[in-house]
């Protein structure tokens, strides 16, 4: 029999900040194709889980495969959306800017992106609704205007994998809609997108799959199947009613 190649498998992960395990003995398989949203209180490890898979940290035990190699060697197939906290918004540079640096990762070095990037870059730009703030300085946007450049950024990058930490973290109720719109085309068209998220209620909507992460260990699948009060409360220790299925 042949063994299923996921899109991201996770093996007996561990990490720890100095010496304190955050993420223990983690084991996540993620089938290519899901919308999928990772939850948990704050502090659980989400953001340390994606920062595992893409290398930025490296884990103290076990291993991490995209399409089953390691991550170094599949670089090109995953884009990344980090907290909009943690990047310097004041670093002087337009809109256009932030979006055709995305482009890189297609170029060989020392190609420095064109006129076929430029274009990418402005169709991706017109796909989040920003086209009209191109040429505007990055610190003069609004928080959600920078989240959709960000959103822009990683569609050029034409990844398989998208892996986005809180993108709706600030953002209007119009922003989010946009946003998820855009995420499930990219699921219908076969990507692989994992989404930092923290509300609950919009779970069932906007994902088809779901991880929870807890102190106490991880539970993935389904939203269907897992999405429930029991994996609720094991995950934030108090009864979550929430209406899944109706
Ligand atoms: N660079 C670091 N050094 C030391 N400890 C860290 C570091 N980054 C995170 N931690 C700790 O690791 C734990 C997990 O943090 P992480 O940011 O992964 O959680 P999270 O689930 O993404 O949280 P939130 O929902 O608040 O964003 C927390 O206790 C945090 O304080």
């Amino acid at each position: 029999m042949t063994k299923k190649t996921y899109a991201i498998q996770v093996d007996d992960l561990t990490v720890a900040y100095d010496y304190k395990p955050v993420l223990w003995d983690i084991d996540l398989k993620i089938p290519e194709g899901v919308l999928m949203a990772i939850v948990g209180p704050n502090g659980a490890g989400k953001s340390t889980l994606i920062k595992a898979i893409l290398g930025i940290i490296k884990p103290i035990a076990g291993s991490v495969k995209i399409f089953g190699k390691p991550y170094k060697k599949q670089v090109d197939k995953v884009a990344y959306v980090p907290q909009k906290g943690s990047v310097d918004w004041d670093f002087p540079t337009t809109a256009l800017d932030v979006v055709m640096m995305g482009t890189y990762g297609t170029l060989g070095w020392i190609k420095r992106p064109g006129q076929k990037e430029k274009k990418t870059s402005l169709e991706a730009l017109e796909k989040v609704g920003m086209l009209e703030f191109k040429n505007r300085q990055i610190s003069q946007l609004s928080g959600g205007q920078q989240q959709r450049i960000f959103l822009a950024r990683a569609l050029v990058q034409n990844a398989s994998i998208y892996l986005m930490d809180e993108p709706f973290q600030g953002v209007d109720a119009t922003t989010e809609k946009a946003i998820i719109n855009i995420l499930k085309e990219l699921r219908n068209a076969g990507k692989t997108l994992i989404v930092v998220h923290h509300d609950l209620q919009t779970v069932p909507e906007y994902f088809n799959w779901v991880t929870f992460l807890n102190v106490k260990g991880i539970a993935s699948g389904p939203v269907r199947d897992i999405f429930n009060d029991g994996n609720l409360t094991k995950t934030y220790g108090i009864n979550y009613k929430v209406a899944v299925n109706k």
